[in-house]
């Protein structure tokens, strides 16, 4: 009856077996008032916009809005686009203080996404850019909507993993994840609720 992920009906912590990855699951993160809040005024109180990348040598309006904030002013470039960061809200620091007692990483920055709707995503790649460092640790939060997460290995892309982010949950990928994996969020024809993801980073 069970999948392969989850051996216990509820657990606590998920470690996904994938090679050269480490990537760790936790389902019930957050519980479930608190996420209901944080979802609320995330949604409310972050300056989600809308940004031009380019793919291919192609400008498009990315299929999702983005926020980012940081304790220092280091800005984050992707896809061709240069973001800069505002400080931490009240809630951003709460919930990175949290996910600091999870794992022994101090984060900098944190990517804020909201997917409105079933065709807002997030393409194939990986958070292997140069400021992130070797190795980076990225700890991503997901409130809202469940979607589907996707990995699959570059090397190989029959082997794969995909994980459903729950409300409230927190996914943490460390070691060598980012090299030798890359991750997306498909469009889905379901008719979906938003979702607002945080991914916590270190920029230096
Ligand atoms: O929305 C997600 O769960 C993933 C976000 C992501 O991969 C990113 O911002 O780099
Ligand atoms: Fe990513």
């Amino acid at each position: 009856m069970s999948t392969s992920l989850f051996h216990h009906a509820n657990p606590e912590k998920v470690n996904l077996d994938l090679i050269d990855a480490e990537v760790v699951y936790f389902p019930h993160f957050f519980s479930g008032s608190n996420a209901d809040s944080y979802y609320n005024i995330l949604m409310n109180d972050l300056k989600w916009k809308q940004d031009n990348i380019r793919l291919f040598g192609k400008v498009h309006p990315q299929p999702r809005l983005t926020a980012l904030y940081a304790s220092n002013d280091r800005s984050y470039s992707y896809s061709g686009i240069t973001m800069h960061p505002l400080p931490f809200t009240k809630e951003l620091l709460e919930i990175k203080n949290r996910i600091e007692q999870e794992c022994t990483q101090r984060f900098t920055t944190c990517l804020a996404n909201l997917y409105r709707n079933g065709k807002d995503s997030n393409g194939w790649h990986a958070d292997d850019e140069k400021e992130l460092g070797q190795n980076p640790v990225i700890a991503s939060v997901s409130f809202g909507e469940t979607r589907k997460f996707k990995l699959r290995y570059k090397k190989d892309h029959s082997i794969k993993c995909d994980i459903e982010l729950a409300h409230g949950s927190l996914l943490l990928m460390t070691g060598t994840t980012q090299h030798y994996w890359q991750h997306q969020i498909p469009k889905t024809q379901r008719n979906v609720d938003p979702r607002i993801n945080l991914t916590y980073r270190v920029i230096q």
